[in-house]
């Protein structure tokens, strides 16, 4: 009788302890659990996108670094992240905050520094931030373009050049860039945000060939419309700001949905991510399939979106 009794004992024990492990499996499975402590540096993180990322990866266990160009603003998104913090889930961090301007390059070296000297290095570096353009060529001065590629392309790179010998030396990281649909085709009167965009891809692209013996990850994501301010913080070919929210940003993707896309990735170590729905993945297989379709398609979509001045 006891017999019976301690093997029904064991079997329970076993049991038990198999249920165990399979919930430890299953929680390190699930995105996020494997950021717990990690150190995330999110540029752009004032609002939109990046606003979204600090808050998923903030409750994943982050240790996060905030940066752009507004200290004000940033440290409301540090006040709306501590405030929403709760006692359950895993442990959370109050984020810290550099401030400074990507499309100063200089100045980026010194951010890096104090970026590294928050929490001693940085595991995973997200490349948000970015500025869009609305104009014609033949309208626009060279120092708009000049202007949208030392945001999008050279602060990107500065801030990855300056923090990845860190990365290296540890020979552990991850290296993030929210790139777009324009990385992968260029669409008419956006042709220095395309091409900001396309050089990105060409850089990281590059990149993770070269790091990859490091054990340093590239993910390069490339969203369709999000619903942000991005339209509304565009440069327009004078410089001046556009200042309209566009139809297709306000009927783009909820940023929250965005983000939890961009945890997914980082959790997958993916290399390259296209979020977006059936048509921009299309006009990205044709640019490469059928080329001469392609550019049909986009002198018409010129031709639909000029204006009368532009005759
Ligand atoms: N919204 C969309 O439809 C899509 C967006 N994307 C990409 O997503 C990323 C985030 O954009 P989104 O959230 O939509 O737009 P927002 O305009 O809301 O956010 C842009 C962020 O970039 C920061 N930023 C802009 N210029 C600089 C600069 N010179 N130095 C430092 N920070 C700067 C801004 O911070 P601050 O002004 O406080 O300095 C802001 O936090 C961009 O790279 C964009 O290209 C990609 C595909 C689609
Ligand atoms: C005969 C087959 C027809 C198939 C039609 C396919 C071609 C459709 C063209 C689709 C173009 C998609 C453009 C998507 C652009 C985009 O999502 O950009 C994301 C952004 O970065 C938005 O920035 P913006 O400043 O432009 O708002």
């Amino acid at each position: 009788m006891e017999r019976v009794m301690g093997g029904g004992v064991l079997q329970l024990v076993l049991l038990s302890a198999g249920i165990l492990l399979l919930y430890r499996i299953l929680v390190r499975l699930r995105p996020g659990a494997d950021l717990q402590d990690a150190v995330v540096v999110i540029t752009g993180a004032s609002s939109g996108l990046g606003k979204e990322c600090a808050r998923v990866f903030h409750t994943a266990g982050a240790r996060l670094v905030l940066c752009g160009r507004d200290a004000a603003r940033l440290q409301q998104v540090v006040q709306e992240l501590t405030a929403s913090s709760t006692s359950s889930g895993p442990q959370t961090y109050t984020p810290s905050t550099v401030t400074f301007d990507l499309s100063d390059t200089d100045t980026v070296d010194g951010a890096a520094e104090e970026i590294l000297k928050c929490y001693g290095q940085v595991d995973v570096l997200i490349n948000n931030a970015g500025i869009s353009y609305r104009g014609n060529i033949l309208d626009t001065h060279l120092s708009v373009q000049r202007d949208v590629m030392e945001t999008n392309y050279f602060g990107t790179i500065a801030l990855t050049q300056a923090l990845l010998p860190s990365m290296v030396h540890r020979r552990s990281g991850h290296i993030v860039v929210i790139s777009s649909v324009q990385g992968k085709i260029a669409i008419p009167y956006r042709s220095a945000y395309a091409a900001s965009k396309h050089a990105t891809q060409a850089y990281f692209d590059c990149l993770r060939a070269e790091i990859e013996h490091c054990g340093i990850p590239v993910t390069v994501i490339s969203p369709g419309y999000i619903r942000t301010s991005l339209s509304v913080n565009a440069v327009t070919g004078d410089g001046s700001k556009y200042g309209v929210l566009d139809k297709t940003t306000a009927a783009g993707r909820d940023p929250r949905d965005v983000a939890q896309a961009v945890l997914k990735a980082v959790h997958r170590k993916s290399k390259d991510v296209v979020l977006a729905g059936p048509q921009p993945n299309l006009a990205i297989y044709l640019r490469t399939m059928w080329p001469a379709l392609f550019f049909k398609l986009m002198s018409s979509r010129a031709r639909k979106e000029r204006k009368p001045k532009d005759e």
